[in-house]
């Protein structure tokens, strides 16, 4: 990537603290009686500790997962090895706006470069998505994989590494469903078509990490995002009760989970998707394994009715997940003048939420029509 570009630089206020604080560590999880206990769920503890997890920070670590090591040490191998090949091969399965999985080196998050470098690939092929942004075009189109040729075993330790991520995001939904007081599989219909994607990240050591960021600050758009770090470090997360950046130190064969904006918009805010980024590293280059487990494109986002009452009415309108989708998906590629679509587009606003009445009656009628 060379010399630092003006355009990977933030604002003032976005730039990272190098200096370490001694901080709190975000929960870490023990899934172990989960998944020797068959089907059913049955440890209370458990399920209230990933309830105060997801209150209280968004973010959780899990260990004791039942993901083999082997597979994701496979998968980290062979990303190095793609990563590590001339420019020229990777932008080879590029994507662009019309391919949307793939190579990408010049993504920006709030308009800023990303220091980093990403392969994206679906993990149900081809995955159905609308065809436009436009709310009114009910047409699909498909998103393909771009495999790269080189390493020749990239894409089987992706297909398994997902098959084993897919597992477990259906096992934390159900303990997240039993923690907010639903069915165990209260959200399982919702990933029928999934539109879940994996993606490889390369960051690269940065000559000016004071300046620059890996990822800029964001939520994650979707239900629920496990992530495979290495042992560099670099993830931070927003700490809600002040606002702090607070490094995600590396567990060894520890996945992070968090809370995404869907988790949010169905619990009708009692779980938050929290800000994260990643700082970069003069000396280190960092790879990190993202898994984004999405529902089906004709989901429509809206609170659960379990949990909201007249004291606590929705406090979102219904939207369309795959519109959100494709028009988050495009506009991430190039560097804009306006900010990319965000929740709180869709949520009411504190007046219409202070009269309850009016709400129930917007929000039984759009039930009606959606
Ligand atoms: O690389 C990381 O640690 C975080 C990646 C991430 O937040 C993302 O890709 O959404
Ligand atoms: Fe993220």
């Amino acid at each position: 990537m060379g010399e630092v570009d003006p355009a990977f630089i933030q604002d003032l206020e976005h730039r990272p603290k190098l200096a370490t604080i001694e901080a709190e560590e975000i929960p870490l999880i023990d899934l172990n009686s989960v998944l020797n206990s068959g089907d059913a769920v049955s440890d209370t503890t458990l399920v209230s500790d990933i309830g105060e997890a997801c209150e209280r920070w968004g973010f959780f670590q899990v260990i004791n997962h039942g993901v083999p090591l082997e597979k994701r040490e496979r998968l980290e191998k062979a990303a190095r090895v793609f990563f590590n090949q001339p420019l020229e091969e990777k932008v080879k399965i590029r994507k662009d706006e019309a391919k949307i999985l793939g190579y990408y080196d010049s993504e920006h998050t709030k308009n800023v470069r990303d220091w980093r470098e990403v392969f994206d690939f679906s993990v149900h092929s081809p995955t159905i998505v609308p065809a436009s942004t436009r709310p009114a075009d009910k047409q699909v189109a498909e998103w393909h994989n771009q495999w790269p040729e080189f390493p020749p075993q990239l894409r089987e330790a992706c297909e398994e590494f997902a098959g084993e991520m897919e597992k477990l995001c259906f096992k934390l939904m159900e303990l997240i469903a039993l923690s907010l007081g639903l069915p165990q599989d209260s959200f399982n219909g919702f990933f029928k078509d999934q539109t879940t994607y994996g993606r490889l990240n390369h960051y690269p050591p940065c000559p000016a990490p004071e300046l620059a960021l890996g990822l800029g600050r964001h939520k994650d758009s979707g239900a629920l995002t496990i992530l495979a770090q290495d042992d560099v470090g670099g993830l931070e997360v927003k700490r809600k009760s002040d606002g702090e950046w607070i490094l995600v130190n590396p567990t060894p064969n520890a996945f992070i989970v968090n809370v995404g904006d869907v988790i949010q918009v169905w619990s009708n805010e009692r779980y938050e998707s929290v800000e994260h980024r990643v700082i970069v590293n003069s000396e280190k280059e960092r790879f990190s394994i993202p898994f984004f487990f999405h529902p089906a494109h004709y989901t429509m986002v809206k609170p659960f009715e379990e949990l909201t009452s007249e004291e606590n009415p929705p406090k979102y309108r219904p939207y369309n997940w795959g519109k959100f989708l494709v028009t988050r998906k495009g506009s991430n590629l190039k560097k804009l003048d306006v900010e990319n679509i965000q929740i709180y587009q869709f949520r009411f606003s504190e007046s219409e939420l202070a009269n309850s009445l009016e709400r129930w009656y917007l929000w039984h009628r759009q039930d009606a029509v959606s």
